[in-house]
């Protein structure tokens, strides 16, 4: 489990990180979602033991991170600008990373060299594409078998076939190995389909954080059609989060899960029901009630 709680981190007076707290469970494929200088890569840079917090603190299994070895050597992290040694190769990054990283799977190597095939191994990072930086730079992490991935933008630069397969080798370790991944991007829907939990990052604070299976069990998409043109007024307490109407059709954002809001409104005897579920950009838009708009900016 990652933990940051309360964490400050200023950068000439200005609070980039402002009393963040983040929970990553283990084995987590958790998604960090935020507007532009939200403070994403301040965050994972403090998860890597790159920066240290002016206060509150960032720990592995209850360990500080930062200036801990033992830490760091099961953390592997993918930057949003990758650095490697000058002219260093992706066979030279290999070696260097066996020596640093206990689990490193030399086997590995050899099998990925067919999925990353048009990465030239003996060829300087730096001289490649950077799409093609992008998958030598996941080669190399996927080889490291690290307990904790740390990805900043992960999949910018890689053509669709390739976030796919990246993808799937994640979430493949995810599932073998129980590895934690931490991973930011502005594109909730990129997440979507991998995460099973989500933090959304604005002005250096996580305003909300979730599991994907609380987030779909809670709120749901009914749609509705009465006799009447016009909705029968409904109790007090069900929870609206947002009604619409198109024609006759009227559409109800209800907090609670489908069986109960389906059997609480068969009583109002409709003429057709539907209980839909709501994407995850539905879901937060809903839940943060358009308050912060950098974050309906996010999600939209
Ligand atoms: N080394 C630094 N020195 C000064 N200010 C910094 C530094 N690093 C980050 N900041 C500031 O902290 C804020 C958060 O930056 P950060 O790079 O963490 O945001 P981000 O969410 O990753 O943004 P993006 O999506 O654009 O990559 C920004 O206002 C940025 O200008």
């Amino acid at each position: 489990m990652i933990e940051a709680k309360n964490v400050v981190k200023t950068f000439d007076g200005f609070r980039a990180l402002d009393g963040l707290t983040m929970t990553v469970p283990k084995g987590s494929i958790y998604g960090l979602v935020g507007p532009n200088g939200a403070g994403k890569s301040t965050l994972l840079r403090h998860v890597t033991g790159v920066y240290r917090q002016d206060s509150g603190s960032v720990l592995l299994e209850g360990n500080p991170i930062y200036e801990n070895p033992e830490a760091k050597a099961r953390i592997a992290h993918i930057p949003d600008e990758l650095y490697y040694f000058l002219s260093a190769s992706t066979r030279d990054m290999m070696r260097f990373y066996r020596g640093f990283y206990p689990r490193f799977d030399q086997n590995r190597y050899q099998t990925l060299k067919e999925v990353f095939s048009n990465v030239d191994e003996k060829q300087p990072i730096r001289r490649l594409s950077k799409g093609m930086q992008k998958q030598s730079a996941f080669w190399l992490a996927l080889c490291c078998r690290p307990e904790v991935l740390v990805l900043d933008e992960p999949v910018d630069g890689l053509d669709p076939v390739m976030r796919r397969q990246v993808w799937s080798l994640l979430m493949g370790d995810v599932a073998e190995w129980g590895t934690t991944v931490l991973v930011s991007s502005h594109n909730l829907r990129e997440l979507e389909d991998v995460c099973d939990h989500v933090g959304i990052l604005s002005h250096g604070k996580v305003l909300l954080e979730r599991s994907l299976s609380d987030l779909q069990e809670n709120v749901v998409k009914m749609q509705i059609v009465f006799q009447e043109r016009e909705l029968p007024p409904l109790p007090e307490d069900l929870p609206l989060l947002h009604v619409s109407q198109v024609g006759r059709i009227h559409t109800l954002i209800v907090r609670g899960n489908a069986t109960e809001v389906t059997n609480r409104l068969a009583a109002y005897a409709p003429i057709l029901m539907e209980a839909l579920p709501l994407t995850l950009e539905e879901i937060f838009i809903y839940e943060l009630g358009g308050e912060d708009y950098a974050v309906r900016d996010i999600v939209l």
